[in-house]
């Protein structure tokens, strides 16, 4: 007999014993006291037994009220178990195609409605072990949050199921609010929130929460965070979806890989059969080209394993074997850091998993979501569970409209941070811009652009190294840019017979090959380098000192990109641009970013006209698409 079956028994026997009693007492009140009893004899019967029927009137009521308290508390312990349920394990769960279709669809209402549901219902981690000094986290480190924090901003646990919380420090909290306007307005920072949350940027490292991640101290040789890493940390460590827009060189990378690190360091791994050969990655992060893969991959890989986490690089043009075995030494590597297409592969063929990803990041977002990449993306944010339970993160230096719509089909009421005066020069107080300058590159960067004749870039080129590389300065690094690939190998050989010291990146080069190039220019063995634009985004060289565009990009971003290559964190640069008529499709836009910047606008170059023309490349993006030499039967491209 089952325990409910049991239950309904004793009820109902209970039920016939209370109306068998109640049939008696009734008889005894229709009967009547006989005539040859007492009176007052009959009223105490009387009264004892009304006595004994509000008694048990009460007794019954009382009954049927914990019963109703039991079935309540059990009900709410089951939606409980059931979200934990949801938010622990689903994921695994959520991959495939039509995660993929739902994440670029609109949100719909009802989406969002579940969402507010869920949070407010969401039990709440536990608070007290976050406050108390050397208490134990979930992860088993000691967790180190300071007792005089501030309540977490973010209230319920994140929605990546991640156990950090951010809350503003004391510190920070005493810092007089003249002086956060200040900082704000100097340093041109615009923070769109959807949501409305006011959090105070983070000006100074002591003003982060303490954690064990920042007790092993990563940021000692940098001062203070620079302006995109104060204004975002404290939305995308409180697990809100971050869209960064700020300068090249402003140190975007570290603004993804804190938030990043700190939410895997404090959630727990979950478990997978011990047979399974798939890796399971909790944090995915995209990066346009191989040599950005492997620099971002050093910078989250440093800062990862102070915390004891792994992150493993995929990328296209070297062994997959060796890939392979790298994923399985790590078992499975906490953080993926990628190129698509590789990223792609080891998706199909089963040996990566992207079901337990909580935090994504798409760097260069709108490389990213360009044509070029779209659908890859499509692929890999559809394999991560719904953006609903990840943290989505995008940054990048340009971000033109072209994206903006794709990009809010991934993420959750995204909070925009912009840095950088796009807001004064025509935008609008949400730091939209409203057309005419919104694309900005690098304030300490001195351009120069010089009109010239298409036949002499050439010749051109080779006196401005030589001016460039005179006396003192012979060991000074200079990127040269061509556009296609055939015309950087045209270059370097023309630069190599006037005995200059060169090297080269492009697409055309094997891997080991670009790789080498990169290392040599690096180490300064080689001092200049000629690239495709496989070499504008993202790219830390030290100590460029110059940037020379021999021929012009296809889109105005990549030239903001290109230029970006010099300039960084915080120093001066400077970049010469030889610009033909056959490139006056793009006078306009590059008039505007030159007046933004306040540089020189030669009037050879007005003379091509200010009009701003619409994107005049269809296939931007296809051009410096890394492209897997060792596969059979690629269609190779041209960068
Ligand atoms: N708080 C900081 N203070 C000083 N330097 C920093 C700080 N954070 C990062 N950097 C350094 O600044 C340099 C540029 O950073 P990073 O490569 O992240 O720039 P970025 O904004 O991503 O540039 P790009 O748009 O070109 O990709 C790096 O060498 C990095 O180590």
């Amino acid at each position: 007999m089952s325990a409910g079956k049991k239950h309904a028994r004793s009820e109902g026997e209970e039920q016939s014993a209370r109306s068998a009693k109640k049939l008696k007492t009734t008889a005894v009140i229709e009967n009547g006291p006989t005539e040859s009893e007492p009176r007052s004899v009959e009223a105490e019967k009387k009264k004892k037994k009304d006595k004994k029927d509000k008694k048990d009137k009460e007794k019954k009521e009382k009954k049927e009220k914990k019963e109703k308290k039991d079935k309540k508390e059990r009900k709410e312990k089951k939606e409980n178990k059931q979200l934990e349920d949801e938010v622990a394990g689903d994921r695994k769960a959520s991959t495939t195609a039509d995660t993929e279709i739902a994440a670029v669809e609109p949100q719909p209402q009802s989406d969002k409605k579940e969402k507010k549901k869920k949070s407010k219902s969401k039990p709440e981690p536990e608070s007290s072990d976050r406050s108390t000094p050397n208490s134990t986290g979930q992860d088993g480190l000691p967790n180190e949050r300071a007792a005089d924090q501030a309540p977490a901003v973010n209230g319920a646990a994140q929605r990546n199921g991640a156990s950090y919380s951010y809350r503003q420090t004391a510190a920070l909290d005493a810092v007089p609010e003249e002086e956060i306007q200040e900082f704000l307005k100097k340093q041109e920072i615009v923070v769109a929130d959807p949501c409305g949350t006011k959090l105070r940027p983070v000006t100074q490292f002591s003003h982060l929460p303490s954690s064990t991640l920042l007790s092993k101290k990563p940021f000692a040789s940098f001062t203070a965070p620079t302006p995109i890493q104060a204004a975002s940390w404290p939305f995308s460590l409180s697990g809100r979806d971050v869209i960064g827009i700020a300068e090249t060189g402003s140190g975007k990378t570290m603004a993804f890989a804190l938030p990043c690190v700190e939410s895997l360091a404090s959630s727990p791994k979950p478990k997978h059969s011990k047979k399974d050969k798939t890796a399971f990655a909790r944090a995915v992060v995209v990066s346009p080209t191989r040599e950005l893969a492997m620099q971002t991959h050093a910078a989250l890989s440093s800062l990862a394993s102070l915390v004891g986490l792994s992150a493993v690089c995929l990328y296209g043009g070297a062994s997959k074997d060796d890939q392979r075995a790298l994923l399985r030494r790590n078992a499975g590597a906490d953080i993926i850091v990628a190129t698509p297409g590789r990223l792609k592969d080891f998706l199909a063929e089963g040996c990566v998993s992207l079901s337990d990803v909580m935090f994504a990041v798409l760097d260069e977002a709108d490389r990213m979501l360009d044509k070029g990449f779209e659908d890859d993306i499509k692929l890999i944010l559809g394999s991560c569970p719904p953006r609903e339970r990840r943290q989505t993160l995008m940054f990048t230096a340009t971000w033109p409209t072209s994206v903006r719509g794709l990009a809010e089909g991934f993420m959750v009421d995204p909070v925009k941070v912009t840095i950088g005066s796009r807001t004064r020069a025509g935008g609008d107080e949400n730091g939209e811009a409203n057309g005419t300058v919104e694309l900005q590159a690098n304030s300490r960067i001195e351009q120069k652009v010089e009109v010239v004749d298409p036949r002499g870039k050439e010749q051109r080129l080779a006196e401005l190294l030589r001016e460039a590389q005179k006396g003192s300065a012979k060991n000074d690094r200079i990127l040269v840019f061509c556009l296609y690939k055939k015309e950087a190998v045209r270059v370097e050989q023309f630069l190599q017979k006037r005995g200059i010291r060169v090297a080269s990146i492009h697409g055309d080069l094997r891997q080991d090959q670009r790789t080498r190039s990169l290392e040599a220019f690096k180490a300064g063995t080689t001092t200049v380098l000629v690239a495709t634009d496989v070499a504008a985004r993202g790219l830390d060289i030290p100590e460029v000192k110059l940037v020379i565009n021999v021929t012009f990009p296809l889109t105005i971003e990549d030239y903001v990109h290109r230029i970006g290559r010099t300039g960084r964190a915080g120093k001066a640069g400077k970049a010469i641009t030889l610009f033909t008529e056959h490139d006056k499709a793009h006078s306009g836009s590059l008039i505007n970013v030159l007046r933004a910047a306040n540089q020189p606008v030669p009037d050879e170059l007005l003379k091509f006209g200010t009009t701003v023309k619409k994107k005049t490349h269809d296939t931007y993006g296809a051009f410096f698409k890394d492209v897997d030499m060792s596969k059979k039967g690629t269609k190779i491209t041209f960068d």
